[in-house]
């Protein structure tokens, strides 16, 4: 029994998207979805952090990484025969490899996507029936980028410590055995990209992801005062996402942001998240220093798979699975 729980088989969007159609098949139209603010004049910009005052260490390497891994890789991947992707895909058992999360219902919308998902470490936890058979020189370059995406969360979890005045190593010592997935993302282009969805609203369930948006078409917004933020991707950036968890761990101080993925009526658009948490037998709950008679626990305790297991088995709808884990108040509110 996979780790995360299951998710229907659905058919390849990829494939689905080469056909020439006119008419986009009924499961995949979301109407009356909620519109983008088109203005980028007024709009509220993402910050932008530069990575060398954060990393002391190996920045050019990191730089060196990134290239390899959009140019030798990922899209290569995506863009193998279905033949040989199909040893790739989901089962009815196994959620990693090709497909879509979060499928619950044979008659449920759709997203205009494939996936690949995959848990990278730590290394006992790596799938056999994917891991060894990803071509090269994805595979190395995959082993590479997942140890600097594990260097750069630890740096920015230290980073956060000292933000947040904690402790020294408060959060870091949740990570010496740390949980990491991936997410690849592909989008295929599609004629009325206003009437379907990439990715539904949602929150991310660990702690930070890391999103490298492999070829720079737009596609990502924010949820900012309600509305819809499209995110600009930037050469050399990546995106940095406060998850479902660490919103837990800071006591609400640092709250997760819904997102959603939208289509480019013209372009195909190719993005990896890299999400990390505390390793899934860990109890984790709001951080000691950030508890205080002013400002009580908002979390319950839980176990980082237990959380885990309840996020993948719904269906993907906003923060609803983070509202779930608030201490109730007297009035039960
Ligand atoms: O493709 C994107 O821009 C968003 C991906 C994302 O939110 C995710 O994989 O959790
Ligand atoms: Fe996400």
């Amino acid at each position: 029994m996979s780790k995360f729980g299951t998710s229907l088989l659905v058919p390849s969007v990829c494939e689905l998207a080469k056909q020439p159609i006119t008419e986009i098949p009924e499961q995949y139209l979301h109407p009356n979805q909620d519109p983008t603010v088109i203005s980028h004049t007024t709009l509220p910009q993402a910050p932008i952090i530069d990575l060398n005052k954060l990393l002391y260490e190996d920045v050019t390497e990191l730089e060196k990484l990134d290239h390899a891994c959009k140019e030798w890789g990922f899209f290569q991947f995506f863009s193998l025969p279905i033949e040989e992707k199909k040893q790739f895909w989901q089962t009815p058992e196994d959620m990693e490899g090709f497909g879509q999360l979060f499928v619950k219902f044979e008659d449920q919308k759709l997203e205009w996507a494939d996936l690949f998902f995959i848990h990278t470490l730590p290394l006992h936890t790596r799938n056999p029936r994917l891991f060894p058979s990803i071509p090269q020189p994805l595979r190395d370059n995959l082993e590479n980028y997942s140890l600097e995406m594990k260097k750069l969360f630890i740096t920015i979890i230290r980073s956060m410590e000292i933000a947040l005045k904690i402790e020294p190593n408060e959060l870091v010592e949740l990570f010496e055995d740390l949980s990491q997935i991936m997410r690849w993302n592909y989008y295929p282009p599609c004629s009325q990209p206003e009437n379907v969805i990439g990715l539904n609203p949602h929150s991310d369930s660990g702690v930070l992801t890391t999103l490298l948006q492999v070829n720079e078409v737009e596609g990502l917004q924010f949820k900012k005062d309600g509305k819809w933020i499209p995110i600009k991707p930037l050469p050399n950036a990546f995106v940095i996402n406060v998850g479902d968890i660490l919103e837990i761990l800071t006591n609400g101080i640092y709250q997760s942001i819904e997102h959603r993925a939208t289509i480019n009526s013209k372009k195909e658009r190719i993005s990896i998240a890299t999400s990390h948490r505390p390793q899934m037998s860990r109890v984790i709950g709001p951080t000691p220093s950030l508890v205080t008679i002013e400002k009580p626990a908002l979390f319950k305790r839980i176990v980082v798979g237990d959380y885990n297991k309840t996020f993948f088995s719904r269906r993907l709808q906003g923060k609803s699975c983070l509202d779930d884990m608030r201490v109730q108040n007297e009035n039960g509110k």
